[in-house]
């Protein structure tokens, strides 16, 4: 069985997700980070989403909150082809009620070669590469 979407040469769509205990610190990055996430389709979870349209002003797309579909959600635009990349700052201390929801996106991005960032200093890792590409 082989899995291809070709991974991102180019990258296009990247989406961007949160637990709460980790959505500061991602609405802080993605501040830091505003002019080159703002070249590309961005998507995010509901909430998350929600506030890097508010408090950074990017444009995004806001699909269902986590817990209710959006992790999943996510996982099926990576199976269709339709996501380049994932930046999931994860929080490691809490349980979390949709935990196979998050194991999942998690399992269909490392199927897909997925370009992953589970954590903020692999996040900022990616764009300067991203930056140094331009
Ligand atoms: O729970 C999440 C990821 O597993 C994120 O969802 P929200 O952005 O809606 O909080």
């Amino acid at each position: 069985m082989n899995a291809s979407n070709s991974p991102a040469e180019s990258l296009r769509s990247i989406a961007l997700v949160a637990h709460d205990q980790k959505k500061d610190a991602l609405v802080k990055w993605a501040h830091s980070h505003r002019s080159v996430l703002a070249e590309f389709d961005l998507y995010g979870t509901g909430t998350t989403g929600g506030r890097i349209a508010r408090e950074v002003g990017l444009d995004i797309t806001c699909l269902k909150s986590g817990p209710l579909g959006g992790d999943a959600q996510i996982g099926a635009m990576i199976a269709e082809g339709r996501l380049d990349a994932l930046l999931f700052f994860i929080d490691p201390l809490s349980a979390l009620p949709h935990d196979v929801d998050v194991k999942s996106l998690l399992r269909i991005a490392t199927l897909y070669d997925t370009v992953l960032a589970i954590n903020e200093a692999t996040a900022s890792r990616i764009f300067a590469q991203l930056h140094n590409e331009t």
